[in-house]
């Protein structure tokens, strides 16, 4: 069988691991011929189809496989949005160039990395199944994997071959029966209120908690399962042990720290927010206060994320709401789950960590943002009182043309083409005097990161504090999505950009050197998928922003969205 995993990686994984714990389809040297036989025709059951118009890259597919004839001499797509073509895989990674020593431990990166299942192809890139991928640095040495999250979702879909969750914009489809569709509709409609039919594929984020549990999180309160991040094995559900679970949502991105963690519950009931806080080695979250929804009996803002200074929660409430009149459709909307209210205002909420009092609520421009970057009290009078919260974002410029521009089908089909719309890093200032309203500027001139600005980072040590130094995904046009990676200051209004051509690199990842002074004295982590089916993990220092090491995977990785860093103890 041909294998794109090299003799170096199967040889040198045995270092990490024991012979029998690799699995991987295509590495392990110890599977019988039988095994061969069956288990990739299995996987590329799953995993391996022609998608509409376009067609997958097949570097991933044995010499063999009738795919591979099926699909010569027709367009390939980039393998940023190609599904994973086996369920796992570990090895070692060739580096070139120099590892520094002091970098030891796991960077690991959720995303997801399946889109299909059996005939049928997921429609958004939100949909697939989550995919880890570790990057494990020791001693100069990089010991690599991938391996598919074992939700419930993607069990279901494995074993029935069919969609049985509803995920970012997919539905499973009702019984054909006629008269089996009444009943089964209002039984729809309690399982989604149930939360019964939500997904669990926690395919966006992944944090360490304080007391070291690894969890994989996504919107769904259900999908937050905790894994193992040397093997990648999925351990279970996280269950919390707080009786909030009937909320059902939950932004994608808590904030942890060594001591707590910090959420936002969404109400779609009562149109708010519950902001939560649960301490380490705890399953238990508490409710630090509730924000009321300004804008009246409309469903609150999205929530993907939000922000901390070191006293106060800094709380979106965006004019992209969650719709239930959207939720209960079958087919997406334009918009997905949201609607776009800018007539109802768009503002942003500050919360006492201490008290849960609300202590600024201010109007703001409208906004659209995934991901909030940092926040920080500003002492204007210099006398150790914050008279203003300033909270940065990525900002797509109030267009909600973004998150369909994320349909699979315009990522494959427009590489190359310059339709990515603008974005910029959103700066609010948000009074602590009473003021009606708080302000949004540009903080740095977009066509500095080739106005792409997303899927950002920061040293965590200055995480609610005073900063310099954002890391993100910008561009260099032309582009269809984020090929670049910039690194911003944002006090001096410079900004440095890295870039290969025909690249789509995941999320810069900022890991600060143990004992530093200077903000930026680290490494930045990234996983590039290229041009031409391939991949590799990339190693820019902080502070030049020029590449220290890279290391090839022997396979095309495709594109991930959130990473952690995990020290080795
Ligand atoms: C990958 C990412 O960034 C976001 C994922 C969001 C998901 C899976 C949202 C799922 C939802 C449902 C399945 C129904 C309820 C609304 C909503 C939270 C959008
Ligand atoms: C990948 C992305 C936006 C890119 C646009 O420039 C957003 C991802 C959101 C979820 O984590
Ligand atoms: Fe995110």
């Amino acid at each position: 069988m041909a294998s794109l995993i090299t003799t170096k990686a199967m040889m040198s994984h045995h270092h990490v691991l024991s012979s029998t714990r690799i699995t991987s389809l295509c590495s392990d040297k110890s599977i019988d011929d039988k095994q061969i036989k069956t288990k990739p025709q299995i996987s590329h059951r799953l995993f391996s189809r022609r998608i509409s118009g376009v067609t997958r890259a097949v570097i991933n597919l044995p010499a063999s496989s009738p795919e591979r004839e099926s699909v010569e001499g027709e367009r390939r797509c980039h393998v940023a949005w190609t599904s994973v073509q086996q369920e796992k895989w570990e090895g070692e990674l060739t580096v070139q160039g120099k590892i520094p020593t002091w970098l030891n431990g796991t960077y690991l990166r959720n995303g997801p990395g399946l889109w299909n299942i059996g005939d049928h192809d997921f429609r958004h890139l939100f949909d697939g199944y989550s995919t880890l991928v570790k990057l494990q640095f020791d001693d100069g040495r990089i010991f690599s994997g991938h391996r598919l999250l074992e939700s419930d979702a993607y069990k279901a879909a494995k074993k029935h071959k069919k969609l049985c969750y509803r995920e970012f914009s997919e539905v499973p489809k009702p019984a054909r029966n006629s008269f089996k569709n009444l009943f089964s509709g209002i039984g729809e409609l309690v399982k989604l209120f149930s939360g019964e039919s939500l997904t669990d594929n926690a395919n966006t984020g992944v944090v360490r908690l304080g007391d070291g549990r690894v969890m994989c999180l996504t919107e769904t309160q259900k999908g937050s399962i905790l894994v193992d991040h040397e093997t990648l094995e999925t351990i279970g559900k996280f269950e919390y042990d707080d009786g909030l679970c009937d909320h059902m949502i939950q932004s994608a991105h808590p904030i942890v720290t060594e001591t707590e963690m910090w959420t936002l519950i969404p109400d779609l009931v009562k149109p708010g927010y519950r902001v939560v806080r649960m301490e380490a080695g705890s399953n238990k979250r508490e409710v630090v206060g509730r924000v009321k929804c300004r804008a009246g009996s409309w469903g609150p803002g999205w929530v993907h994320s939000f922000a901390v200074t070191e006293n106060y929660v800094v709380i979106p409430e965006m004019p992209l709401r969650y719709s239930v009149k959207n939720l209960l459709r079958a087919e997406p909307t334009p918009l997905y789950k949201f609607e776009w209210c800018p007539e109802h205002g768009a503002f942003v909420h500050v919360m006492s960590k201490l008290t849960g009092q609300i202590v600024a609520s201010v109007e703001v421009p409208a906004y659209v943002t995934f991901h909030f970057i940092n926040a920080y009290e500003e002492d204007e009078n210099g006398d150790g009182k914050a008279t203003v919260i300033i909270a940065d974002c990525c900002e797509h410029n109030a267009d909600t043309r973004i998150l369909d521009m994320l349909r699979l089908h315009t990522l494959r089909s427009s590489h190359g083409h310059d339709v990515l719309p603008d974005a910029r890093i959103g700066r609010f200032k948000i009074p602590l005097d009473g003021s009606k309203y708080g302000k949004l500027e540009t903080a740095v001139e977009a066509e500095k990161h080739g106005r792409a600005m997303d899927m950002c980072s920061i040293n965590p040590l200055y995480l609610g504090k005073k900063y310099r130094y954002v890391y993100a995904c910008g561009a260099k046009r032309p582009c269809n999505f984020p090929n670049a990676l910039s690194k911003v200051d944002i006090v001096e209004k410079k900004v440095k950009n890295w870039h290969e051509h025909g690249i789509i690199p995941s999320e810069p990842f900022f890991v600060p050197r143990p004992g530093a002074t200077l903000e930026d004295d680290g490494v930045v982590i990234s996983i590039v998928s290229e041009e031409n089916g391939g991949s590799y993990a990339i190693l820019l220092d902080g502070s030049s922003f020029e590449e220290i090491a890279r290391a090839k995977f022997p396979y095309g990785l495709p594109y991930g969205l959130h990473g952690c860093w995990i020290p080795k103890h």
